[in-house]
């Protein structure tokens, strides 16, 4: 069994012992310095009290800001979008359904950002499928199997794809072969494939294997970090800067960026920083938005060029997520900043979104919601890419993600395990022919 099975168990899951049940999901809890700072609705913009929600002014609301519900209905059942205009006749028939670039030229943006203001027109999605999702696979994925579907991710157009992990084979053995999946990978050059490290000797493997960027985790949870890594947080942070100071004398190229915290520029090797357990830990309970801000200020000081900060077992809600942003947000800048949501409880989606009003404009997410395990009932994967590129692109946020190709990898991965898809989007897709889906 994995180091991750163990915490993820449901016995341990928080929602049972350690975390009361109204705390889990509201930001009373939770909040920034002590009070409630009512941050949960201070960043919601879209109703206010003074907005009607009468079916008629809906009705008239969807008419104009949501053509696509005309042009869905109105296309021609052979699908030839040629046929149909030539506004969209580079979007994929899946992608016509929901996508506003079909409607009316960039307008649905405006109206978009009226109701979120500060939307990102991009958001870079991390792909950590073939790392988060297959580390807590039951059953051993061939590597080959690991390889192509890296090289179907990248294909679909995700330009961070994360590889595997450079861990102790005891603790995961499902990524053992991590020499060999980043030695096959590793000169797709149309995208960045990090691996996770725990230590040096991770690192150095890592590049030895050729890899050229990697991450390093840390835990907002001190029992979290225990049983995931087998040291304290502080450990942690004193290793990963043996990490960081051996990356930066390698003085590797890679598409990354300058180190600033020391005197001069370097490039780094360490893009990417997890913190798990930002909301709650399987063993600690609620994890306070003050413990969170500073592990991830540490690491920003370290030189890390993005946190990415990790609902671990999927309990936030945008009640619990806010105000943990904003303690993140007073300690690090928000362009360093992503999120990485599992959907035990399916508030991904919505955390997402919140998140991107407050500015975040980095999503980590795993093709057909990989990452569950059979073991740990009620804890699930990380929410879907296809699920979240759905979405976004449905808002006008621009992700360069080729739904089609996404979904295909995803059918790829799920056929070979054995299972249905993760994805909401995936299934809804998979039921009727991509022509006359909704
Ligand atoms: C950190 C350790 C290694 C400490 O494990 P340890 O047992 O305390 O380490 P150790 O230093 O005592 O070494 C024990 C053995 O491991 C070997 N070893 C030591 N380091 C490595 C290495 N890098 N690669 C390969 N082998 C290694 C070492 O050489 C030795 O081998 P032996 O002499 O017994 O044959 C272990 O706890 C470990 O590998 N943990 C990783 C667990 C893991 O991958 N968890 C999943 C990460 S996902 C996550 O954290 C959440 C995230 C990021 O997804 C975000 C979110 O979802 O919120």
């Amino acid at each position: 069994m994995s180091s991750l099975e163990e915490p993820l168990s449901m016995d341990k899951l928080p929602s049972l012992s350690n975390i009361d049940f109204s705390h889990r999901f509201s930001s009373d809890g939770c909040s920034t310095s002590g009070g409630d700072s009512g941050m949960g609705h201070c960043w919601i913009e879209g109703n206010n009290s003074n907005s009607s929600n009468s079916d008629e002014e809906d009705f008239e609301y969807e008419q104009e800001a949501f053509t696509w519900r005309h042009h869905s209905r109105d296309m021609p059942k052979n699908g030839n979008l040629a046929a149909y205009g030539n506004r969209c006749d580079s979007c994929h028939l899946a992608q016509f359904r929901y996508k506003s670039c079909c409607s009316n030229g960039g307008g649905l943006h405006d109206i978009t950002n009226m109701i979120f203001k500060g939307i990102p027109k991009y958001v870079k999605i991390v792909e950590v499928g073939a790392r988060d999702g297959l580390q807590n696979e039951n059953n051993m994925v061939p590597t080959s199997v690991k390889i192509e579907l890296i090289h179907r991710l990248v294909s679909a157009g995700l330009s961070v794809v994360e590889a595997t992990s450079f861990v102790s084979p005891k603790w995961v053995p499902q990524l053992a072969d991590a020499r060999d999946v980043i030695g096959s990978v590793k000169n797709l050059d149309t995208a960045r494939l990090p691996v996770l490290v725990p230590n040096l000797k991770g690192f150095e493997a890592a590049v030895a294997a050729g890899a050229k960027e990697i991450a390093v985790f840390a835990s907002a949870s001190e029992a979290f970090s225990k049983s995931n890594i087998n040291c304290t947080i502080k450990e942690s942070l004193a290793r990963y800067r043996d990490v960081t100071h051996a990356a930066a004398k390698l003085n590797i190229p890679v598409r990354g960026y300058a180190l600033s915290s020391l005197d001069k520029p370097i490039i780094v090797m360490h893009r990417l920083l997890y913190v798990s357990c930002v909301i709650g830990c399987p063993v600690e309970g609620i994890i306070p938005p003050s413990k969170v801000a500073n592990v991830a200020k540490e690491l920003h000081d370290m030189g890390c060029c993005e946190i990415s900060l990790g609902d671990t077992i999927g309990i936030g809600t945008p009640g619990t997520v806010i105000p943990m942003l904003v303690a993140v947000m007073s300690a690090v800048p928000v362009e360093k900043l992503a999120v990485h949501f599992h959907d035990t409880y399916g508030q991904s989606l919505s955390n997402i979104l919140v998140s991107l009003q407050m500015g975040i404009s980095t999503v980590d997410s795993s093709v057909a919601g990989l990452g569950g395990c059979p073991y740990a009932k009620g804890a699930s994967g990380n929410v879907a890419t296809e699920d979240v590129v759905y979405m976004l692109e449905g808002l006008g946020i621009k992700t360069n993600v080729d739904l089609e190709k996404l979904l295909e990898a995803g059918e790829f991965i799920c056929k070979h395990l054995g299972r249905p898809s993760g994805s909401k989007a995936a299934v809804a897709f998979s039921r009727v022919p991509r022509d006359q889906a909704y």
